[in-house]
């Protein structure tokens, strides 16, 4: 791959960059009263304000240059027509294809893959029907009240960030838990309270070889044997997963496996097989409108132009900043507390997406690629991170998300959380300049040398860029939209750093290091022959538990 940084659309950038360097977007937004209205996308109830960044008239123009010279159109188009674009696995990419709900064909060597996704689609909602109309009973014949999902990574967070998200849709009469650390406390206490012959346990792995996962259903598994006996299995136990042939070595009926395909990467999956805990806590509807919302964000990306098309325009906000301005971070900042789980999937979409150091070709970047990402629900982040945000020595792009309304309407809740959000994106971009501080000083009756002292640590110096999302209400549609805003961000920002989005090598080596160390502790006499620390360490380990 050509070197990023010799492209004549980043030389043009980085000029640019110094030129615009003193230029606080502050004056940039005194200059244009129309700044949001040049600033700001709308797709359906989700609306993108942008304003609040470092861009002047110049800088989009130069940016969606910069996605035209990395070929960003051209691998988009290779990603919906199915090309195997995650080249070292050979697999194509295909999560778009589970929520399209259009009968054209999407071909992986050859085949239409839409009539299975349609199948698979089928057989959830005929499960979820029967689980909720308790036509599916556990062995002694009562109803399902608990669904347990165990599963971890990809498996996990997106089922459980959007379960949590779409509280307010859940079914009355269905608790759904989610299992994940392989750390017994997990599982001990989420079964403290359930009953064997009430529970419904989905065992989602993509590989279905996650040794988390694998460890946990056992668990799972011996508790409703110990309970219920052998042929109780087959009432209590689901599996979705890509490998039939586990999944039935496990035990598992072959006619509650819901499958996927390897054309869906794990952080991508929850609108597969996997996503069968949502439809079941929030129902199938609300499902199928969380992938419709998703597929109405994937025509936007695929059809929009570049410098209207809000995944793209994300994604160069985020290229500017980590390429021109040292930004090495970005916050996810939900004023939402049912999108409480929403950094944490994103921690795990963006991060073990482009956290990567080599290009396709497996050249060395010289140049950053995925930011650290972090986050917490409004205004919990305010009392505790926001401070560097405003005034710390590193500059930290930040999402806002902000929905109108709340499902909760109780009193002045809403309007004080929004008056938040907007405040700190404010906040964020004006700061407070050296004479506005003195004047507020001098109105708090301060003066001379305690003025003088006080003074520095009272200026914000402003100028830090937020995008502000602000939708009607968090309903499954706009959550789906949002979600494909973002899986959509991360694509064309690996585009243009010019590495896969799609594998996860770098998750490899801790695994195969932890399948020698197991033995050693599970076996006090093994001689050790790691480094120092690791030996020491176990030495410690084998002699507490004693
Ligand atoms: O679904 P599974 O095969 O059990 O995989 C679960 C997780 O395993 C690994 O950690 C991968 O890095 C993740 O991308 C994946 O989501």
């Amino acid at each position: 791959m050509t070197d990023l940084t010799r492209l004549d659309a980043w030389q043009a950038l980085a000029a640019h960059a110094e030129s615009v360097r003193d230029t606080p977007m502050r004056a940039l937004f005194d200059a244009d009263p129309d700044r949001f209205q040049r600033f700001h996308l709308r797709l359906g109830d989700l609306v993108l304000d942008y304003s609040k960044n470092r861009l002047t008239a110049e800088t989009l123009p130069l940016l969606v240059e910069l996605a035209r010279q990395t070929g960003v159109e051209a691998r988009r188009d290779a990603m919906f027509a199915g090309q195997p674009i995650n080249s070292t696995e050979q697999r194509s990419v295909l999560h778009v294809a589970l929520r399209d709900p259009t009968d054209t064909p999407v071909l992986v060597d050859g085949a239409d893959v839409k009539p299975e996704i349609r199948a698979v689609l089928e057989r959830m909602k005929a499960f979820t029907t029967a689980v909720h109309d308790g036509t599916w009973r556990g062995a002694t014949g009562k109803v399902i009240t608990d669904v347990v999902n165990i599963g971890i990574g990809g498996s996990d967070l997106g089922p459980v960030m959007v379960t949590e998200a779409l509280k307010p849709y859940a079914r009355p009469g269905l608790r759904v838990h989610f299992v994940s650390n392989v750390d017994a406390t997990h599982i001990a206490t989420t079964l403290q309270g359930l009953d064997p012959a009430t529970t419904l346990f989905l065992v989602a792995s993509k590989t279905f070889t996650t040794q988390e996962t694998l460890t946990n259903a056992q668990t799972a598994r011996a508790w409703v044997v110990d309970a219920l006996g052998e042929t109780a299995v087959r009432h209590h136990f689901a599996a979705l997963s890509t490998n039939a042939k586990a999944v039935e070595a496990f035990g598992i009926d072959p006619n509650v496996m819901f499958g996927f395909w390897d054309w869906v990467g794990g952080r991508y999956s929850l609108w597969s097989a996997i996503g069968l805990p949502i439809a079941l806590a929030v129902g199938f509807e609300a499902f199928r409108a969380l992938l419709d919302g998703a597929h109405a964000m994937d025509d936007h990306f695929r059809t929009a132009p570049l410098d209207q098309n809000m995944p793209v325009i994300l994604a160069l906000l985020g290229v500017w900043y980590g390429g021109f301005h040292g930004a090495h971070a970005h916050a996810v900042l939900p004023y939402d507390q049912s999108l409480h789980r929403l950094p944490a999937y994103l921690q795990q979409a963006d991060m073990e997406s482009n956290g990567k150091r080599v290009t396709l070709d497996g050249q060395p970047v010289a140049w950053g690629t995925g930011p650290i990402l972090f986050g917490e629900p409004g205004t919990n982040g305010q009392h505790s991170f926001y401070q560097l945000i405003h005034q710390g020595t590193h500059l930290i792009p930040c999402d806002f998300l902000a929905p109108a309304t709340s499902f909760h309407p109780l009193g002045r809740h809403h309007p004080i959380l929004l008056s938040n959000v907007l405040a700190q994106a404010e906040a964020l971009m004006r700061g407070r300049t050296e004479a506005e501080a003195r004047a507020e000083l001098e109105g708090r009756g301060l003066k001379g040398a305690e003025l003088e002292a006080l003074l520095p640590h009272i200026v914000f110096p402003g100028n830090r860029p937020s995008n502000t999302l602000v939708f009607r209400r968090l309903d499954p549609r706009t959550l789906g939209m949002i979600i494909a805003l973002y899986e959509h961000k991360i694509h064309v920002q690996a585009t243009v750093w010019g590495i896969n989005a799609y594998d996860q090598w770098g998750v490899e080596l801790g695994k195969r290091l932890a399948g020698a160390i197991l033995p050693e502790l599970e076996d006090d006499t093994r001689p050790l022959a790691h480094d120092a620390s690791t030996n020491a360490l176990i030495g410690l380990i084998r002699e507490w538990r004693r």
